[in-house]
């Protein structure tokens, strides 16, 4: 075997330095090359003796590994390990065997291990003798599920399947989306992160603290899986609409990671969630005894951008070819560092960006079935935070593409935060992500209420961002439906109560048809189940929700910035994104007047997204995939291309 010499820097690990010339340039290298190092190492030790085993004192004397924690999570997650007496052997993944096999959940097969496989791994009697496929194993793990009495035992249930065998997992998750997102996601996963000091059992994420700024390149590495893909971070400023939870919104990466492989086929092992812990405001979580985080208030915001600059610049070293979402940081910081990373990182804000697509891919539809011409329709927002603000410049966008000038298509949308209407003249110093859209209409008037602009504006469509539950009163509803009504026979009113999760939404669905008499167009950011009325005769009609979510475009906005090896994330493939979702519907989803797929097909509309963003990037000049690549895929259409996207996705099928 070679041998690589590294040694300790005081501060941090992030330059391994070679103590011989021999090694300098490979000693350079980082994460991924001691990677492919211990695959060289591994197959090696295979090639000579094929059944042995590897201390792991051995590989770090040989590798003389400064930072040997690497080296443990590395080795742990790609070598067995094995307790020999007192010593600790490790060896390579395709050779583990016995019980190691078992508790690692990226080897774990549970029950569907063939008879061959059983004997070469020695697993005769460990697991029970029935050889079950990964369909009977989803069966089980269902009727488990629903025997569970809240949705935080469901989703506890599910976590130790996931910490067991994560192709089970997916499978189950990938099968049932209707019935399981809402456990892994929203709604419930804001429940879990109200209460994750609690529910913790074990780490799931990077938990990186301002205290160990010096330390993040080390601790990039100390991640177990190499190379990762994509990367989900937040600070946990503004967690769903349930404001600062800290470091226990780590919840969220986790989720959203989650459906970036049961959406979007993007491995397990290639997603990174991280939690950048800044300190809190949050007074119950500063005084839980439990809490997991660092008991202090949030540092400066300037403080917090300096680590954030830390962060970005040592992921992209660590991890140059990682795409990095950013998810859930408080509005201000949410639009200041999508301007300040995304000409230089390969990045993307899922409230702004991945919201903005998701509303706008489903307004496409809503005009459509709303009988108000497009150049008619006037918009009203409640809230004008990082959602709000980055949905309506997403619909501007649509209109100046369709061809009106940035100032008429931006005079159609009236934005209303806790203050009123957002008018120039208001007297407060407006957040700057406010001014693009504050208006100039109003005449010196300034209108407080929702019902006063809905009054003043006649809109034909309402969207809620707000992270408060309730503010779509009755009074507000019929307002809408009124001023839709004024404008002609058979018009229908659009009317989306965003926020999440349900406890936050602006109104319920049942609310929606009930102040509509049924002729709303409904979109919701947490599911709410269809509702059906008895008519006249006996009748029943049943009225259908679309769940107006990010998860429909941000794992194939990722997806397709992966495999398309973009170089940053343009706004075209963020549109393109759009576009692409509302060009997802199947018949039967367009019979019955849904905006957006069921979100049982979540993954097959994610894989559409990818392939068009794919080739959104490629038009921007931003894939560094070779041109003969792509010319070869367009001599074939989309046949080709969606192929390529589909054998390269993982699907677990045992
Ligand atoms: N459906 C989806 O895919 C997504 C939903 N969201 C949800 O959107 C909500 C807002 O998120 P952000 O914009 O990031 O939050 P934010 O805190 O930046 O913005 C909230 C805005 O609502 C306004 N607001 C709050 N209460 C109000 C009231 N009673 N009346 C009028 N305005 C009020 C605030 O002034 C602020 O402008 C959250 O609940 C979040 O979960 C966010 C991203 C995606
Ligand atoms: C869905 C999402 O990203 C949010 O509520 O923040
Ligand atoms: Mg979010």
């Amino acid at each position: 075997m070679a041998s690589y010499a590294y040694s300790t820097s005081a501060s941090d690990l992030s330059t391994p330095r070679s103590s011989s010339p021999s090694s300098a340039a490979s000693a350079r290298s980082s994460h991924s090359s001691i990677s492919q190092r211990m695959s060289i190492s591994s197959r090696r030790i295979s090639a000579s003796n094929p059944l042995s085993t590897v201390n792991v004192a051995t590989i770090a004397e040989q590798l003389k590994m400064a930072n040997l924690d690497t080296l443990r999570g590395y080795a742990q997650h790609h070598y067995g390990e094995v307790k020999q007496g007192q010593a600790t052997q490790y060896v390579p993944h395709h050779q583990a065997a016995g019980y190691q096999v078992l508790r690692e959940p990226l080897w774990n097969k549970g029950l569907s291990f063939s008879p061959e496989q059983r004997v070469a791994k020695n697993l005769t009697g460990l697991i029970p003798h029935v050889m079950e496929n990964l369909d009977k194993q989803c069966d089980r793990a269902l009727k488990m599920v629903r025997t569970r009495q809240t949705n935080i035992d469901r989703y506890l249930y599910l976590s130790t399947i996931k910490d067991q065998n994560v192709d089970l997992f997916y499978r189950l998750l990938i099968d049932n989306a209707k019935e399981m997102m809402p456990l892994v996601y929203t709604p419930t996963i804001g429940d879990v992160c109200l209460q994750y000091s609690t529910l913790y059992t074990r780490p799931e994420a990077l938990y990186i603290s301002i205290k160990q700024r010096k330390s993040i390149r080390t601790m990039l590495r100390n991640w177990p899986y190499p190379a990762p893909d994509i990367c989900v971070v937040t600070d946990g400023s503004r967690i769903l609409g349930l404001g600062d939870l800290g470091v226990n919104g780590v919840g969220i990466p986790i989720g959203k990671l989650s459906l970036y492989t049961a959406a979007a086929g993007i491995h397990p092992e290639k997603t990174l969630p991280i939690v950048l812990d800044c300190g809190t405001n949050n007074e119950t979580n500063l005084k839980d005894p439990l809490y997991l985080g660092l008991r202090q208030n949030r540092i400066s915001m300037n403080e917090q951008q300096e680590f954030m600059d830390e962060f970005m610049e040592a992921a992209k070293e660590v991890y140059p070819e990682m795409v990095v979402q950013f998810e859930d940081f408080e509005s201000e910081k949410a639009f200041n560092y999508l301007d300040r990373y995304r000409h230089d990182y390969k990045c993307f804000n899922d409230d702004i960006q991945g919201t903005g697509a998701v509303v706008l891919g489903g307004y496409i539809g809503a005009v459509n079935l709303s009988g108000v011409p497009i150049e008619e329709q006037r918009l009203v927002f409640m809230g004008a935070g990082s959602a709000g603000v980055g949905v309506a410049k997403q619909l501007v966008e649509y209109y100046t593409k369709r061809g009106l000038s940035e100032q008429t298509a931006k005079d159609k949308f009236w934005l209303v935060d806790t203050k009123g209407l957002v008018t120039k003249d208001r007297g407060d110093n407006l957040a700057d992500h406010k001014t693009y859209f504050a208006r100039t209409d109003n005449n010196g008037h300034q209108f407080r209420t929702l019902e006063e602009v809905i009054e003043y504006v006649k809109p034909s469509a309402l969207v809620g961002l707000t992270a408060t539950f309730g503010v779509f009163t009755e009074s507000v509803v019929r307002a809408l439906k009124a001023s839709v009504d004024a404008g002609g026979l058979g018009r229908r009113p659009i009317l989306f109560p965003l926020s999440n999760p349900l406890t936050k939404a602006e109104c319920t669905f049942e609310q929606a048809v009930q102040w509509t008499d049924g002729t709303v167009i409904f979109a919701s950011g947490s599911p709410f189940s269809s509702f059906s009325v008895k008519t006249a005769g006996d009748n029943v009609v049943t009225y259908h929700p679309n769940q107006g979510n990010n998860v429909y475009v941000f794992p194939g906005i990722g997806l397709g910035a992966i495999l398309s090896k973009a170089s940053r994330v343009t706004d075209n493939m963020i549109y393109t994104s759009a576009d692409a979702l509302s060009k997802t519907l199947n018949a039967e989803e367009v019979h019955k007047g849904l905006i957006y797929p069921a979100i049982d097909r979540v993954r097959e509309a994610n894989v559409i997204v990818a392939r068009e963003v794919m080739k959104a990037a490629r038009l921007d000049g931003v894939s560094t995939l070779p041109e003969e690549q792509w010319l070869e895929w367009e001599g074939w259409g989309d046949v080709a291309l969606t192929k390529y996207i589909t054998e390269r996705i993982y699907d677990p099928i045992l």
